[in-house]
């Protein structure tokens, strides 16, 4: 989210996984308000309505009196690169509980006190809302396209946030002649996973579905037509970058796969296969468990208060401990995922194939640890960046070149792989799942009793 003043263009930012906004956040979600059933029932710290009333709270004379907009990326890019301040219905809908249908809702902004908003009717926070993909202006000012090195007037779409880009990139791919269960089924068996530096998880269907602590249902947030919830984890590369890089044996793990001129992730996963023996490589977990909220639980538990955890440590500080250490973190944040999938499929969703972009959708050992704990098939993309072809897709339509988004989906993405789950696997993997809950129910436990007298 950006907030900006005349003259002040420092420190105007604050982060997604910003948490500074906590008690306001609590006080939001004590209203009971009814925009909270369209987040899952719980709003998230990482929301937009807690971070703005934290400015107004806290810095309200340097940027809360003084700011003449507050913006989500996309908008602020595409208000960049035009002029024009309408925002993108996606980002409105999805962090501001702005309703596709209904518009904005006076009575949540005044009972939280943001009652500003609603008497200049909403100027700083948007009251001109477009469909991603509509043309914006009169396309890239001069300005701009001379910072770009691009033709000015150039088309340019209202936007998506980043993870939604991903799922519009790959959800609609035409995917006959792959053995999928999904060919043949409507698009909302489908699930697109963005997993990057947190996971999100796009689940469409037809008709709305409330599903508790997950976001959502959202009208036209993602593909045109369609109700989105979007579950989401949101640590998730972060994590998997924190354990290893945190761990004592990195540094040996980084001079070993700079001279063979490779990755940290394809070494580590290189000497996992080393090591495993006859065994699958998912095995070597069997007494090490790890419960991946490190930056709190977005989706289905709704709970920032959780931590991470880790059991099984040994006194052993070499590679193969910090191997094992990082496959255990792959497998929780796929068994988080699982987790997810049964939230949505309880409250009515019925999900065959995942469908994985994001940075970690390069990991292979990250890919086949969701395919196998997950039961279920993961298509990958032949463009690896689908974050960038489902803006590609918005620019396409914006410039005219497909009468809707829906078609621009159908011909832009393609499937480049799928990775099918080990089902011989699955004995072991329940029984790691079966862990995977006893810890978080442990944690709450030990919560309890640091609470009581
Ligand atoms: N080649 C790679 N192999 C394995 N993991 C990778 C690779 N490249 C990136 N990652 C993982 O992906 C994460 C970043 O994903 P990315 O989609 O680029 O970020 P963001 O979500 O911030 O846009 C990193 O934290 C890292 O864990
Ligand atoms: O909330 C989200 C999408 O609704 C994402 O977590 C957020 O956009 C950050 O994504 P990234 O992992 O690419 O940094």
């Amino acid at each position: 989210m950006w907030c900006r003043h005349k003259g002040d263009s420092h420190r105007n930012i604050i982060m997604w996984l910003d948490h500074r906004a906590v008690s306001q956040v609590h006080r939001i979600n004590e209203t009971k308000h009814g925009v909270l059933q369209c987040v899952g029932g719980v709003m998230s710290v990482e929301m937009q309505a807690p971070k703005l009333l934290w400015l107004k709270e806290n810095l309200r004379e340097t940027c809360w009196d003084k700011a003449g907009h507050f913006f989500d990326l996309p908008d602020f890019l595409s208000w960049k690169a035009t002029g024009v301040t309408a925002r993108s219905l996606c980002s409105l809908v999805c962090k501001w509980t702005y309703s596709a249908e209904k518009g904005w809702d006076d009575s949540f902004w005044k009972l939280i006190g943001l009652e500003d908003f609603v008497a200049d009717n909403y100027s700083k926070i948007g009251n001109q809302v477009l469909p991603p993909g509509a043309s914006l202006g009169n396309g890239l000012t001069p300005e701009a396209a001379r910072d770009l090195g691009l033709p000015a007037g150039i088309a340019v779409a209202a936007s998506l946030i980043d993870a939604h880009a991903g799922g519009l990139g790959v959800i609609g791919a035409d995917v006959r002649g792959h053995g999928l269960a999904c060919e043949g089924q409507p698009v909302t068996s489908r699930l697109a996973v963005i997993c990057g530096t947190s996971s999100c998880h796009m689940g469409i269907s037809k008709d709305p579905i409330f599903v508790p602590g997950v976001w959502g249902p959202y009208f036209s947030a993602m593909v045109p037509g369609f109700w989105l919830n979007e579950g989401g984890q949101s640590v998730t590369g972060k994590l998997i970058d924190h354990v290893v890089r945190g761990h004592a044996a990195f540094p040996e793990l980084q001079a070993k796969a700079t001279a063979r001129c490779q990755s940290v992730y394809a070494y580590l996963n290189s000497h996992l296969d080393l090591i495993k023996k006859a065994r699958p490589v998912g095995f070597l977990t069997v007494d090490l468990h790890v419960w991946p909220d490190f930056h709190g639980n977005r989706s289905p538990l709704a709970d920032l208060t959780l931590k991470g955890m880790v059991t099984g440590l040994k006194l052993s500080q070499d590679l193969d401990d910090l191997a094992i250490l990082y496959l255990a973190t792959v497998q929780a944040i796929a068994f988080g995922t699982r987790l997810i999938i049964e939230a949505l499929e309880a409250a009515g969703h019925s999900l065959s194939t995942l469908f994985l972009c994001g940075g970690l959708s390069k990991n292979p050992l990250f890919v086949q640890m969701h395919a196998d704990i997950t039961g279920m098939p993961v298509v990958l993309s032949q463009e690896v960046e689908s974050v960038l072809v489902g803006a590609a897709i918005l620019g396409a339509c914006a410039s005219g070149d497909f009468a809707s988004v829906q078609e621009a989906m159908s011909r832009m993405s393609k499937v480049g792989k799928v990775v099918f789950p080990r089902l011989e696997d699955k004995r072991y993997y329940d029984k790691k799942y079966q862990v995977f809950l006893k810890l978080v129910e442990h944690q709450k436990e030990y919560a309890a009793i640091m609470k009581g007298d």
